[in-house]
């Protein structure tokens, strides 16, 4: 029996549609026809038109309410989940808000400003039964659950290195000017949280994230910051994080000469590159160590032309199906523990933001 989960979307920008869009693309085109997706609501805090147009413009024919705050959306009784897209500057207040209002939640990346707003989600999530995730997309990838899969299984050895590199190599200034949510403090802008958040995901989902729960120790942390001058927020952010293991610290050489991908997963029986960028790979090669095997390139399709979002969107599905309050792929621990080391990251380059959007005070507006 196919399980429908009814979606109310917060906020109509960038990826409130490209996730929308995702959502409406038929689950069968990629072999998913045990859970199906409606949008039925959707509210934006400018205007309730904003809200018909983000609607019309998608082709929504099916009932779907259109709201001008976000009150009335999380009070919905139609709504099973809320997807909070609003820069992250604000998630911790919105999510808060659905919760408050007994609302499961879907919350876009970065979870929050820090791991203090994060863990009072959590808390609040838990005892209210209520599911909550953080909306790390790229986890939910077929490709990135057949990596876990083939470190588990031993297939590159023990996993020492991980080096993953999420840049755009964009002129800043042109591409982002000053209030963009890309370099703007206000919305805690900066390298760190919208796209090292991707390194980050790479790094815990292979050295954290395969090893079994007992197992999972945070690492330290050693951090670079270069400030982007017109607003302070940090334009590259460089970290070096190591894994209490027992790991050699000599480390793997590169096993065959086949160059080198964004992110490079090195282990002692060879490595996996990962082709494409870091949140939206496109494939996966598999290099063995030298005269262990031929190299394998495995290409991974983004069926019905979609971005790849409804993969996270289907495990929301299964878990609220499932009763369950957290997704095995991105369990709330694991969040933490990655705000934990973000916050440790900007404690080390000297970068904080407003006080009111690293505050864990609620409601508050701003
Ligand atoms: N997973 C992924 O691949 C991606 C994730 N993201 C994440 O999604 C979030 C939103 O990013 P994106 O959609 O690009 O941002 P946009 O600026 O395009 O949209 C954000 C929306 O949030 C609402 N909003 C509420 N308060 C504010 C405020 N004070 N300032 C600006 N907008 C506000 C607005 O919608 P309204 O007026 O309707 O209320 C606005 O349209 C961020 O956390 C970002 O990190 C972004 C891009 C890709
Ligand atoms: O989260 C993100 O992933 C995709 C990028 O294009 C986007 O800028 C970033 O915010």
């Amino acid at each position: 029996m196919t399980h429908i989960v009814r979606w109310g979307i917060m906020a109509t920008g960038w990826i409130a549609e490209t996730f929308t869009n995702d959502l409406l693309i038929d689950p069968n085109v990629r072999n998913a026809s045990d859970i199906a997706h409606q949008v039925v609501a959707v509210a934006s805090s400018s205007s309730k038109d904003k809200a018909e147009q983000f609607i019309s413009a998608r082709g929504i024919t099916t009932p779907c309410s259109a709201y001008g705050d976000y009150e009335t959306l999380v009070a919905d009784p139609n709504v099973d989940v809320i997807y909070v897209a609003t820069p992250h500057s604000h998630h911790y207040q919105n999510v808060r808000l659905a919760l408050e209002a007994g609302k499961n939640v879907l919350c876009e990346k970065a979870f929050t400003v820090n791991a203090a707003q994060t863990k009072i989600l959590v808390e609040i999530a838990r005892k209210k039964n209520l599911f909550l995730m953080e909306a790390v997309w790229t986890r939910y990838f077929p490709l990135s659950i057949q990596v876990r899969e083939l470190i588990q299984k031993g297939e590159i050895g023990e996993v020492l290195r991980v080096v993953a590199d999420t840049s755009f190599g964009d002129d800043v200034e042109t591409k982002w000017g000053t209030t963009h949510r890309m370099v703007n403090p206000d919305l805690a802008g900066g390298a760190l949280l919208d796209l090292g958040i991707y390194s980050l995901t790479w790094v815990f989902q292979t050295l954290y994230h395969t090893l079994p729960r007992d197992q999972r120790k945070p690492p330290t942390v050693s951090s670079q910051m270069t400030p982007y001058h017109l607003t302070g927020a940090d334009e590259s952010t460089t970290m070096l994080l190591s894994f209490p293991t027992s790991t050699p610290s000599n480390g793997p050489h590169p096993q065959q000469s086949h160059g080198i991908a964004l992110t490079n997963i090195r282990g002692t029986q060879g490595e996996i590159q990962v082709l494409g960028q870091p949140f939206r790979p496109e494939s996966y090669r598999i290099i063995p160590k030298k005269g262990a095997g031929e190299i394998r390139e495995v290409h991974c399709p983004f069926p019905g032309n979609g971005k790849g979002m409804y993969w996270e969107a289907d495990e929301v599905a299964r878990c609220l199906r499932d009763g369950k309050l957290e997704s095995e792929g991105m369990p709330l621990e694991e969040s933490i523990v990655i705000m934990e080391v973000m916050d440790e990251v900007r404690k080390q380059g000297g970068l904080t933001y407003p006080q009111q959007i690293e505050s864990t005070e609620y409601p508050l507006k701003f």
